[in-house]
């Protein structure tokens, strides 16, 4: 039997399609699982910021297509770049063991913690939740905007002449980079996106054949943390040019989920918990939604 595996050509994207076939292939020796690469749109434009795009779907919909068209029979992706809405005949599949959440920083060479970085250093992201969150821990920082995949982004700090960027770790590990790693930031100072760090894996909602090969790689806590973060999401209707992050643990059956909102130039940040059973954690990402819209109207009065 042949299975047909789609995913996006960066080296990142390589490298975890790359880990799931070969867990994949541990489990049945007799399924032979052919990579096939399809660039995304968000491949395509690697100049534009990704706030300005306005587009959700940016680096999976040539995917999905090859996917409903039976092209290809699952697709890998990162979680933390799934929009809400699935189209309609996909779905997910389980959610296997999830990377490290944080993000961390890649400082300039000499430098290895974020107090030491000198009054007004320049640090790189393209993104409002990280922007926001470091100025609240070091207000005198200079935010440069950046973009592309990582291996672009870390020349960027020699390019740019940059103190230093933001990344997720999951990347940096995933690729064996971890030695390039200067701080972890830790998720009480700098709430991760929602997902990050998990792979999606996207299927024909009716392939019972492709469900079942997939099947091994379910993990419980991965997938009821992310189940609680993307409802958070959803319950925000989450755009990605305003700073969102979530993050949620398990504690002895219960979910403690930690949800970061804020405006579009970053005044208003408001972080809130809620806690609840395990089992709800879907709900219990809508209800701290719906909960911390509610203090943030009242913050913005
Ligand atoms: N938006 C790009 C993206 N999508 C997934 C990851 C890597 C980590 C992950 O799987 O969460 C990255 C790069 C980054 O944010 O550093």
């Amino acid at each position: 039997m042949e299975i047909i595996v789609g995913t996006r050509g960066s080296q990142l994207a390589l490298s975890q399609t790359g880990d799931i076939i070969k867990i994949l292939e541990g489990y049945h020796p007799h399924v032979k699982f052919t990579l096939k690469i399809i660039k995304t749109k968000g491949d395509s434009i690697q100049h534009i910021a990704l706030d300005q795009i306005g587009e959700k779907a940016l680096f999976v919909k040539e995917i999905e297509e090859e996917l409903l068209n039976g092209t290809i029979d699952f697709a890998v992706h990162s979680m933390k770049d799934m929009p809400s809405d699935v189209p309609e005949g996909l779905c997910f599949g389980p959610v296997p063991k999830r990377e490290d959440v944080r993000d961390v920083l890649i400082l300039k060479e000499g430098y290895k913690t974020l107090e030491e970085l000198p009054l007004g250093a320049r640090i790189g992201t393209g993104s409002k939740r990280r922007s926001y969150q470091l100025l609240k821990l070091r207000p005198d920082l200079e935010i440069v905007p950046i973009r592309g995949n990582i291996d672009t982004r870390i020349k960027k700090i020699k390019l740019e002449n940059l103190e230093g960027i933001v990344l997720a770790a999951a990347g940096l590990h995933r690729l064996k980079l971890k030695e390039q790693i200067s701080v972890y930031l830790p998720v009480t100072k700098m709430v991760p996106a929602p997902g990050q760090g998990a792979l999606a894996l996207e299927m024909r909602q009716e392939d019972k054949r492709v469900q079942d090969i997939l099947a091994p790689l379910y993990d419980e806590e991965s997938c009821l943390t992310v189940a609680a973060e993307r409802g958070f999401m959803d319950g925000l209707n989450g755009s990605c040019h305003l700073p969102m992050g979530a993050y949620a643990e398990l504690s002895e059956g219960r979910l403690i989920l930690t949800g970061l909102y804020g405006d579009e130039g970053g005044k208003c940040l408001v972080l809130q918990k809620l806690e609840g059973p395990q089992e709800e954690a879907r709900e219990i990402g809508l209800r701290l939604a719906k909960e911390l819209l509610k203090t943030y109207e009242e913050h913005i009065k």
